[in-house]
C-alpha cells in the first residue's frame, strides 16, 4: 500500500489554493467540487479542476477529485469531466447505495466518503464493490446526521470510526480519518491524529496546509518504533538460527505476526525517508 498519511482537501473554486497545493507535502490531494464550493461557483470550479489536472501535479502526489453527489444538479457533469481528465481517483460523497457505487466502476479507482448513518450501516456492501480503493470518514456530516456532538474524544463517532477501519481491513482498502475543523489548534489536532492512528487509520484528511507537518509526523513510524522494529527482527533471526519457534525481546514474546508488524514499520519508514528530502525542503510557515 502506498504512503497515505495525509490527504489535503483543496477547494476547487480557489485557483490560488489549487496552485499552492502542487508544492505542499500532502501524500494525497483531494480537489473538492462538493462542500468546499458554493452553488454559484460549481461550474467554474469544475473547469478550474479540469485545467489543474491538465497541467499536472508532481509525480509522487496522488490526486483525487471529490465530485458532487450524482443526485445533485452537478454530479453527472462532474463525472463526465473526470472520466476525461482521469485523476488517480474519484471520491464519492455521502456513499450509501452499493448499486450506485457499482455503476461507477468506470476504470478509475473509487473512494467512498462514509458520512451518513445509512453509509455506516451498509459499509460491508460498499467496501466489497469492485473498484473501490479507499474509505474516507466524513466526520462533520456524520456528527450532524447522528445528532452527536464534537467532543475531544469523539465518543459519538467511535462505533462508525471502528466499523469503517474494520471494513477497510477486511477488503484490503486504504482508510482515512475525518477532518479537524479548528485548524489553528495544533495540540488538539495532534491528539486527534494520534487517536485516528491508534484506531487503525492509515492517515487523515486535512483542510489547511498548516496541518500537514503534524499529520505526516503522527502517521509515520517514530524513531523509537523503527529502532524497536529492527531489534525485534534481529531477535527473531537469532532465535530462528537457534532452532526456536518463537523469540523473546525486551521480556515480550515475539511470534511471526510481530515480525510482520516490524517489517511493515520498516517498509513505511523507508517510504517516509524516500519522501523526506522533499519534506525537509519545505520550511514554509502557515
Ligand atoms: C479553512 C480555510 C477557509 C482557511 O483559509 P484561509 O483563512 O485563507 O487560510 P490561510 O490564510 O491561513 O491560508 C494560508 C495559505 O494557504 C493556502 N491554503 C489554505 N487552505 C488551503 C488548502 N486547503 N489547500 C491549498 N492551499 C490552501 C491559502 O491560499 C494561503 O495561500 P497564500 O495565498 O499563498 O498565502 C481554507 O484552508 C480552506 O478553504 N480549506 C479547505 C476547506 C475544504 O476543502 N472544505 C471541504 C472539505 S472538509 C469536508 O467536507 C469533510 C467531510 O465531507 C465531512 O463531512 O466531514
Ligand atoms: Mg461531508
Amino acid at each position: 500500500m502506498p504512503l497515505r498519511r495525509s490527504a489535503l482537501y483543496v477547494p476547487g473554486d480557489k485557483p490560488r489554493a489549487l496552485e499552492k497545493a502542487r508544492a505542499l507535502n500532502a501524500d494525497l490531494l483531494i480537489l473538492d467540487l462538493e462542500d468546499a464550493v458554493a452553488p454559484e461557483y460549481k461550474v467554474a470550479a469544475r473547469e478550474q479542476v479540469r485545467e489543474a489536472l491538465r497541467q499536472g501535479f508532481p509525480r509522487d502526489r496522488e490526486v483525487l477529485v471529490r465530485l458532487n453527489a450524482l443526485s445533485t444538479l452537478w454530479g453527472d457533469d462532474d463525472l463526465q469531466m473526470l472520466l476525461g481528465a482521469a485523476p488517480h481517483g474519484i471520491v464519492l460523497p455521502k456513499a450509501e447505495d452499493p448499486a450506485e457505487v457499482r455503476s461507477l466502476n468506470l476504470g478509475i479507482p473509487l473512494w467512498l466518503t462514509i458520512e451518513t448513518p445509512r453509509g455506516v450501516l451498509r459499509l460491508e456492501e460498499l467496501a466489497a464493490v469492485r473498484g473501490v480503493a479507499g474509505l474516507v470518514m466524513g466526520t462533520s456530516d456524520l456528527v450532524r446526521e447522528l445528532r452527536a456532538r464534537h467532543t475531544p474524544g469523539r465518543e459519538g463517532l467511535l462505533f462508525a470510526l471502528s466499523k469503517t477501519v474494520t471494513c477497510a481491513r477486511a477488503f484490503g482498502l486504504t482508510v482515512l480519518d475525518g477532518v479537524y475543523l479548528d485548524f489553528r489548534d495544533q495540540e488538539g489536532f495532534a491528539r486527534a491524529c494520534a487517536q485516528g492512528r491508534d484506531l487503525g487509520f492509515d492517515g487523515k484528511t486535512v483542510i489547511h496546509p498548516g496541518q500537514l507537518e503534524t499529520v505526516n509526523r503522527v502517521f509515520a513510524p517514530s524513531a523509537g518504533e523503527v529502532q524497536r522494529a529492527r531489534e525485534v527482527l534481529s531477535a527473531w533471526q537469532d532465535a530462528r538460527a537457534e532452532g526456536k519457534s518463537v523469540a523473546v525481546y525486551a521480556g515480550q514474546l515475539i511470534e511471526q505476526l510481530h515480525v510482520s508488524e516490524a517489517q511493515e514499520v520498516l517498509r513505511l519508514a523507508a517510504e517516509v525517508a524516500a519522501r523526506g528530502v522533499h519534506e525537509r525542503d519545505s520550511s514554509e510557515q502557515f
